[in-house]
């Protein structure tokens, strides 16, 4: 039998185990760690993250402020709250949701967050450490992707993984994660040829693309693990639902183990941002 993994279940054993540590270290520290998250504008979906951010950064019992700015808000604004929240000591991490509206910069912000505080992990600092092995601050989806495939296979030494996408989010870091955790690892994305063959190769295929069911069962190698990081809506029998980047009615009697949308990845997205945060805290007070 295909092996369902279930993204739900194992965010919320990683933020109960979260709340442990983090009442431990506030026992320890006297210090409470504090999220900052900002959003710009009203993107539905972004609004619906943004408040299950908030809300599980309460549960895991952190101080957590939200920012919310208009959609005309100007760089110099934005550039304005990232640096008060830098300077703020009671804040040990800042998010500023992405997508930003079309005249704000989302380089420009990153590079403005102090690198300590980058929960998202998207700092070049941040991303060069991760690159030379040595980081702290993860970007979250990766990470999640990366605790779903150690519970699934344990030690994944020696594993053919391919990452479908090469996005600064996800394809980049999670390839860089994969190599550092010995895969042989493959990046495929647009300009590729034959990618339906490179995937067909892949022990483990990490689907990060955006494209609604672009990964066919047929590009599955038979008892692969597949991690879907799409999330993509679509209209079906005339209702809004949510697909991943890949056929999962197909590759899920292909693959060993799959994991589905929603339900797979995004709550781990949010699972190890709290991670980040207490990490951050953690690193600022020195416990
Ligand atoms: N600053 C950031 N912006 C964005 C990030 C990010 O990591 N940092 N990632 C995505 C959005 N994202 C988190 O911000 C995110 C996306 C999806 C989910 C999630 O739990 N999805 C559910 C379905 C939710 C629904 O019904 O709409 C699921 O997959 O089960 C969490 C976080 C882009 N922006």
């Amino acid at each position: 039998m295909n092996r369902l993994i279930d993204g739900k279940k194992i965010s919320a054993a990683v933020v109960e185990q979260l709340a442990l540590d983090t009442r431990e270290f506030i026992a320890t520290s006297g210090v409470t760690p504090g999220l900052a998250v900002v959003l710009v504008g009203e993107d539905p979906a972004s609004q619906v993250y943004v408040r299950n951010k908030v809300k599980q950064a309460t549960a895991a019992g952190f101080n957590s402020t939200e920012h919310r700015l208009s959609a005309d808000t100007t760089q110099a604004d934005l550039n304005a709250l990232v640096e008060q929240l830098n300077n703020d000591p009671s804040v040990h991490g800042i998010l500023v949701q992405l997508p930003l509206p079309a005249q704000l910069s989302e380089p420009d912000i990153i590079r403005l967050i102090a690198p300590h505080k980058d929960v998202d992990g998207f700092h070049p600092l941040n991303v060069g450490a991760l690159a030379s092995g040595g980081a702290d601050l993860i970007p979250c989806t990766p990470m999640g992707c990366m605790i779903m495939l150690e519970q699934t296979l344990g030690d994944l030494s020696g594993k053919h993984a391919v990452v479908v996408g090469r996005s600064n989010i996800v394809g980049k870091p999670m390839a860089a994660l994969l190599l550092q955790a010995n895969c042989t690892v493959t990046i495929v994305h647009s300009r590729t040829q034959d990618i339906e063959a490179i995937c067909r190769e892949a022990d483990i295929l990490v689907a990060a693309v955006g494209r609604p069911e672009m990964i066919k069962g047929s590009w599955v190698k038979p008892g692969a693990t597949v991690i879907d990081v799409g999330i993509n809506a679509v209209e079906k029998e005339g209702k809004r639902r949510l697909v991943g980047d890949v056929d999962f009615s197909e590759a899920v009697d292909v693959a060993g183990a799959i994991s589905p949308v929603p339900g797979g990845v995004g709550p781990m997205t949010i699972a190890c941002l709290m991670k980040n945060t207490l990490t951050a805290a953690r690193q600022q007070m020195s416990v």
